[in-house]
């Protein structure tokens, strides 16, 4: 929405504070911030990164979105994911429930597979409405190659941090192997008025992957933090942005990096009259990897596993069976009855997680 100016984020509202991370810092090897990082991701498993130094390609994949999504609602359907269980294409709004009764989201997605990206302009897995197609090499592929520096990093000190040989969560998300990591753009309308945090836009989740790199600049995502009861807004800042750990990550660490249910709400205030997008990149294990706790590897983690007995950490899952297993039962055309929501949860399932 260039020339538009937002209304401020309310004061009146119940905000989380996140730990700020300083990527230049973190870049640099500063040891206080790297600490800051592993305190950020053990504790709630997100954080806010700022010198990010992408400013420039979110800008424009928030404009690669408006463009798509200003599309007639026929042209982005040709491109729709389907009930199977595919994560990269067109979601329209309403398709996947928010909750186990089946009620409907509010918001709409597109979604560019990483490996379209490096292979463009041949097709790795599908194609795309053609304002984002045009948006690939100069919008989409700029932002995931930033995505990358920031994503890779992380990940490499996690490794440190967990006492996993060298290269081991490198070779967990091998640039090589196909694998579900994904751009996005999502937008809900306006929903000015009556707009409460009682209507839930995008369903409480935790990620599927392992470490998602996000931009907001309206209000509405929301944090459950460990032992609340109450959700607590995340305040976009601008210039920062919101990094978080997915399942996949949490269930090689054996629960140490937390997958932190989050869910999206219409923004608070006066910022409810206007419509909300956001842009997302997320990094995914390849699609052969299988997700379970990498105790041969780390007695940090077979530690943590002995130490939790009630819990599985072998999900006897490759990492494409289950980013396709929570894609195809959030799905409304798949929904059964409240199993069909069950059947699609990730590590956060908890029958009392709405
Ligand atoms: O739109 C947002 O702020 C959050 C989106 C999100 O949680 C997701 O796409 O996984
Ligand atoms: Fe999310």
């Amino acid at each position: 929405m260039p020339g538009t100016t937002l209304p401020a984020f309310p004061t009146d509202v119940p905000t989380h504070p996140l730990l700020i991370i300083d990527f230049e810092l973190i870049k640099a090897g500063d040891p206080v911030e790297i600490e800051r990082l592993w305190e950020a991701a053990t504790t709630l498993g997100f954080w806010y990164l700022k010198n990010h130094g992408a400013d420039k390609e979110v800008n424009a994949m928030f404009d690669m979105g408006a463009e798509t999504m200003a599309l007639p609602l026929e042209e982005k359907m040709r491109f729709d994911i389907g009930d199977e269980g595919q994560s990269c294409g067109y979601k329209k709004a309403g398709a996947s429930a928010v909750d186990a009764s089946g009620q409907p989201d509010a918001v709409e997605f597109i979604t560019i597979s990483q490996d379209d990206t490096f292979a463009f302009p041949r097709v790795a897995h599908r194609t795309y409405p053609a304002p984002t197609t045009a948006a690939i090499p100069t919008a989409v592929t700029p932002f995931i190659r930033k995505a990358l520096d920031v994503n890779y990093t992380v990940l490499r000190l996690f490794n440190e941090r967990l006492g996993l040989p060298e290269g081991t969560l490198e070779r967990l998300h091998d640039l090589e192997e196909y694998s579900g990591s994904e751009a996005r753009a999502i937008r809900s309308p306006p929903m000015p008025g009556n707009a409460t945090a009682d209507k839930v836009t995008l369903a409480s989740h935790t990620d599927f992957g392992s470490l998602s790199f996000l931009h907001n600049r309206l209000g509405g995502l929301q944090v459950l933090p460990p032992s609340h009861t109450e959700w607590s807004y995340v305040k976009p800042l601008a210039g920062h942005a919101v990094c978080n750990i997915g399942d996949a990550l949490s269930i090689f660490s054996a629960g140490i990096l937390r997958s932190n249910l989050h869910r999206v709400v219409p923004p608070p205030g006066a910022q409810g009259g206007y419509e909300r997008f956001s842009v997302v990149f997320f990094t995914r294990p390849g699609n052969s990897q299988v997700l379970r706790a990498l105790v041969d590897h780390s007695p940090m983690i077979a530690d943590a596993v002995k130490n939790q007995s009630e819990k599985n950490f072998e999900t006897g899952s490759t990492a494409a069976e289950w980013l396709a297993r929570r894609v195809k039962y959030q799905r409304i055309n798949n929904r059964k009855g409240p199993e069909s929501w069950a059947a699609g949860r990730g590590t956060e399932h908890q029958p009392t997680a709405v």
